[in-house]
């Protein structure tokens, strides 16, 4: 394979797929659009995004090959479909688009659920088309056809969650095609997903959301208190807190049990910590504190830790 331009993966010199579907010109979408252009993942690229003014900016960007005027225009004739919209909003594009799928294509999208995502579309899939759900574990807090870029999934995993008895070609090209955006692939079942990523991802927002709103709340701190001092943790939940809204409703809304499960956790382990505050119990905070801090020394140790997003960016 030849070095890409971009170098951040090399180029394939033959495309994987004839012509790549995405639907929703996002933040995911628009980066795996340059990704997919620039390492010639696909030898076509076609966007659609129901928002005419998102359509017109992503020709002004020059996304892509082609943005359709429809979802069932850019669909047509594609090998590959990506769902890039938030997670509730994938059954409704699933069965927008069911009869203009050709036999033979394989659906997949990146949701950051799985579970009501695979139960949303399933029931639309026509004979003949495979659905290998993914969420590439790689994003940041913007969103829209401006905030992607190509290297966004590079080192980054791609969880696939393909029920049980799909078709193992439609898996295998699926896993080339993130592999060719320099993602780490991993499969398993769309339950173990969500609970996982409950605890890893959901719940961190749903944390940053609060604790960010608690803040602004409080009648004592002023707005220019709070970003005068927002220096330390504070500032890293504003930039998390200031993720889609839309996206991280139908998150919630989606992987409900699953979230609920880990507050329930969350709230009994954060009950310990009050406790401990309250009756002066430093040797459990301390212990506390030891045992976290050796969690983000491994996580650092091998190499897993979140670059900051300027990082990863290409002028
Ligand atoms: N933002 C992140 O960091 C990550 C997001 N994801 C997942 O990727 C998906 C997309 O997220 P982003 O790109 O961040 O969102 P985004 O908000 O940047 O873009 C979503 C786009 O979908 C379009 N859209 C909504 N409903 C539509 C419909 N019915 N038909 C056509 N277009 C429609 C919107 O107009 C918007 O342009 C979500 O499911 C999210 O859970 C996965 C990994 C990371
Ligand atoms: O910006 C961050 O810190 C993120 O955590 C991005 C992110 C958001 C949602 C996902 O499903 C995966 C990654």
């Amino acid at each position: 394979m030849a070095p890409s331009q971009d170098s951040f993966a090399p180029r394939r010199e033959a495309p994987l797929f004839g012509r790549l579907a995405i639907i929703g010109i996002g933040l995911i979408g628009s980066s795996i659009a340059h990704a997919a252009k620039a390492l010639n993942l696909a030898g076509r690229v076609v966007l659609y995004d129901r928002e005419p003014e998102v359509r017109q900016r992503a020709r002004e960007l020059g996304l892509g090959h082609e943005i359709a005027d429809s979802a069932a225009a850019a669909v047509a004739d594609a090998d590959h479909i990506i769902l890039c919209v938030p997670v509730g909003a994938c059954g409704p594009v699933a069965a927008e688009i069911a009869s203009a799928l050709k036999p033979g294509a394989i659906l997949s999208d990146v949701g950051s659920v799985k579970k009501s995502v695979v139960e949303a579309v399933t029931p639309h899939l026509p004979e003949g088309v495979q659905f290998v759900p993914a969420h590439p574990v790689a994003g940041t807090e913007n969103s829209g056809p401006d905030a992607g870029f190509p290297s966004l999934f590079l080192n980054r995993w791609c969880i696939l969650t393909p029920a049980e008895g799909a078709d193992p070609a439609a898996i295998a090209a699926t896993r080339q095609f993130w592999e060719g955006m320099g993602a780490i692939v991993e499969i398993m079942t769309a339950s173990h997903h969500d609970l996982v990523l409950a605890v890893t991802s959901h719940l961190p927002h749903l944390i940053a959301y609060n604790i960010v709103g608690t803040a602004e709340d409080l009648a004592a701190v002023t707005q220019s208190e709070v970003i005068k001092f927002s220096a330390g943790g504070f500032r890293d939940f504003t930039r998390i807190a200031a993720s889609d809204p839309t996206m991280w409703r139908d998150v919630f809304l989606h992987n409900k049990d699953a979230v609920l499960e880990m507050l329930g956790r969350f709230s009994e382990d954060l009950a310990v910590l009050t406790r401990a505050i309250r009756f002066g119990d430093g040797d459990t905070l301390h212990k506390h504190f030891t045992r976290t801090r050796a969690i983000r020394r491994g996580i650092v140790a091998l190499g897993q830790e979140k670059p900051e997003t300027e990082k990863l960016r290409k002028d």
